[in-house]
């Protein structure tokens, strides 16, 4: 079976008078069913791969494949649906639209996919309640705490019920409590869901929970733990 995500020879560089290579030659597989924590110095290219990963960018040389499809022949609207269906992302702001209660945040990326809008409220319910934020559901992004809107931006992140979810540094505006918890969270996505789960941290402490530890350096992987899922 394919690797769900594959990275072959990624290298992204930015044009110009002086171009900027963001990543380079990035070979990376990521398994059903991994937690991977990508690491490494501020500017060694953590986020660029993220993205590049999650199809919001494009490479410049090598190729991103989706279960074995080689994601280079897409146009840019069947990556968005591919993204849409496939992937989950989590950013170090939460992103929530403000005018909108917790249940409307995570309905909208489900009605872009379409179905029936009560069937998409039952759905959308169960998910925030499976992650403890039933009593968050109807209130809006700033009644709520920190990690209660991380949380909600996690829900929103699984609306679609993606193979894999990308995060970035997901708990840099949380406190340790908050932080630990949110990786709780995400142990139990893969653990209980079979969900593969990248994550970009700073934080020592958190990288060492992930089962697979990728460390990147003036973009290129210095270090790669090893897949431990198919
Ligand atoms: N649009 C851009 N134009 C110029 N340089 C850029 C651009 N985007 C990123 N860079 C540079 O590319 C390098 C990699 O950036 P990236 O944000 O991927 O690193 P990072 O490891 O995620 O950093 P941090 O931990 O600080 O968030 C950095 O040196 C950054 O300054």
């Amino acid at each position: 079976m394919s690797p769900l995500l594959e990275a072959r020879g990624v290298t992204r560089t930015l044009p110009g008078p002086v171009p900027v290579t963001l990543v380079r030659g990035i070979d990376l597989a990521i398994g059903r069913g991994e937690f991977v924590a990508v690491t490494g110095p501020s500017g060694s290219g953590k986020s660029s791969l993220l993205y590049l990963l999650g199809l919001l960018d494009r490479p410049t040389e090598g190729h991103v494949l989706i279960d074995g499809e080689d994601t280079a022949r897409l146009s840019a609207g069947a990556l968005a649906r591919l993204r849409r269906q496939r992937l989950g992302f989590v950013f170090q702001f939460h992103f929530l639209l403000p005018e909108f209660t917790s249940l409307e945040n995570v309905l909208l990326p489900m009605r872009r996919l379409g179905g029936e809008e009560a069937a998409l409220r039952a759905r959308a319910e169960a998910l925030l309640e499976r992650l403890g934020l039933a009593d968050a559901m109807a209130k809006l992004p700033e009644e709520l705490s920190g990690g209660m809107r991380q949380r909600v931006a996690v829900a929103r992140a699984l609306a679609n019920d993606p193979a894999l979810v990308l995060a970035d540094e997901p708990t840099g505006n949380l406190d340790s409590r908050n932080a630990a918890s949110m990786f709780d969270l995400f142990e139990t996505l893969v653990a209980e869901h079979g969900r593969s789960i990248v994550v970009v941290t700073h934080d020592p402490a958190l990288a060492a929970r992930a089962r697979r530890q990728v460390r990147l350096v003036d973009g290129r992987i210095v270090e790669d733990t090893g897949a431990v899922a198919a």
